[in-house]
């Protein structure tokens, strides 16, 4: 098996994939139908792990090959899954984040081949440096399909959005991963308290996300002055393939986080 580190080079992905047009991927029934040992296999001990790494490791693997881990029956999980990176490229905030919260388990998704290349490379790392980054993994979903049969309600304490496809022409604008009708499921898989991050370079984009959120009842905005005071906010901003990107092209980039808020009638209702 290699320690090596893959090459980004072999992995590459379609740019703006249509987030409609994957019919082929399957789907658990409920979040306790997927064999989460599978994916954390240091944190699931007394479960017996088959080792999905090994049995999807291969570089030949088709595009269209899926590899999350659906069980026939539902299964009582031992811990839960609290990060999500939705569309997390390459999976660069997974691994900073992973030694700064290596009790935390975190996800990230993503729709194509990249998959496999984020897939080696936390195996790779795992190997590199053994009892580390054992709490981070990928499986390849559509975000916009189907989260609460991947995640259970108010599982979620973060859910990243990082340098989204921006969708630009205004036909394409209902494939933004930010619409009203998906932020009604990101309420519902994410906890009150947690908190959704946004970040992106194209300002029109970042509007749109900042006014579908701020319409939304259950988020509100956090002051930018305590935003720059979250540990993770560094790492959102610089730590993706995309921030780097921006980076190293003196791009502008745009922040705005949101808190998950009690529903408001349903505060009413228990005062
Ligand atoms: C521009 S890239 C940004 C990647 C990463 N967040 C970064 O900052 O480097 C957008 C990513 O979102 C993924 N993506 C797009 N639509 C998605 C969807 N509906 N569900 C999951 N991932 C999606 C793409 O495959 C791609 O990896």
């Amino acid at each position: 098996m290699s320690l090596k580190l893959p090459q980004k080079r072999y992995f590459r992905q379609r740019a703006h994939a249509n987030p409609f047009s994957d019919h082929h991927l399957d789907y658990p029934k409920s979040p306790a139908h997927i064999d989460w040992s599978l994916h954390y296999p240091a944190f699931f001990k007394s479960q017996t792990p088959i080792h999905a790494e090994e049995s999807t490791s291969s570089s030949v693997q088709e595009e269209t090959k899926q590899t999350i881990s659906i069980s026939e029956s539902p299964i009582k999980a031992q811990r839960r899954v609290e990060f999500a990176d939705l569309g997390c490229g390459y999976g660069g905030l997974l691994v900073a984040l992973s030694t700064l919260y290596p009790d935390t388990l975190m996800l990230g998704n993503i729709r194509v081949k990249v998959e496999e290349y984020v897939r080696e490379k936390i195996r790779a790392l795992r190997l590199q440096h053994p009892g580390q980054y054992q709490n981070i993994s990928i499986m390849r979903m559509n975000a916009m399909k189907f989260l609460p049969n991947f995640f259970e309600k108010g599982q979620l304490s973060k859910m990243f959005f990082l340098f989204p496809d921006p969708h630009f022409k205004t036909r394409k604008h209902k494939a933004r991963i930010i619409t009203t009708q998906l932020l009604a499921e990101y309420a519902y898989v994410l906890r009150v308290g947690g908190i959704i991050y946004t970040i992106t370079d194209v300002k029109d984009l970042h509007e749109w996300m900042v006014r579908h959120l701020n319409e939304h009842p259950l988020f509100q905005r956090i002051p930018d002055e305590e935003t720059n005071k979250d540990p993770v906010v560094f790492h959102v901003s610089t730590s993706t393939e995309e921030g780097k990107k921006v980076e190293r092209n003196n791009g502008e980039k745009f922040l705005a986080c949101y808190v998950r808020v009690e529903d408001p009638y349903h505060a009413q209702e228990n005062s």
